[in-house]
């Protein structure tokens, strides 16, 4: 599966770690960036990933900031992006059971990189149930 990760600042050091996990996994990583720990402005990282995921370069996303929200946010603007945040493994499944979500977004300021990890991985394995949450998912406005 080929998954676009990325983020700001202080999703940096959780974003270097995943790269190499889910590469060890056998997952084909794509960084969207940033690529140190300077102070950047999320959209910018956000904005490109979301265009990649959206027109089905990148399969899925990971995006990992402080809060998450910003991300999610900006992620959802794009077209058929569905962009869910999880900080528990049963939101981050649910996320892609029900809502077909098609990035993940990541609090790294609220979780330890262990279940980042965990996260990321339970998501990343998790399908789309279909049935009647795609009759709600298609009323979602692409
Ligand atoms: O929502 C956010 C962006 O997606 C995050 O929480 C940011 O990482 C946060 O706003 C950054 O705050 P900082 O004080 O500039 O480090």
């Amino acid at each position: 599966m080929r998954v676009a990760i990325g983020g700001d600042h202080a999703g940096f050091e959780y974003k270097q770690k995943l790269v190499k996990f889910l590469e060890e996994k056998g997952f084909t990583v794509k960084d969207f960036g940033p690529f140190n720990d300077d102070s950047v402005d999320y959209p910018d990282y956000v904005h490109p990933l979301a265009t990649s995921v959206g027109n089905g370069e990148q399969e899925m996303g990971v995006l990992i900031c402080g809060s998450a929200n910003g991300v999610a946010i900006t992620a959802n603007k794009h077209e058929k992006i569905r962009a869910a945040i999880a900080w528990k493994v049963e939101l981050a499944t649910l996320a892609r059971q029900h809502n077909n979500a098609n990035i993940l977004c990541l609090p790294a300021r609220f979780i330890s990189y262990e279940d980042a990890e965990t996260i990321t991985l339970a998501f990343l394995k998790e399908h789309f149930e279909g049935g009647r949450h795609e009759r709600r998912v298609n009323k979602i406005p692409c």
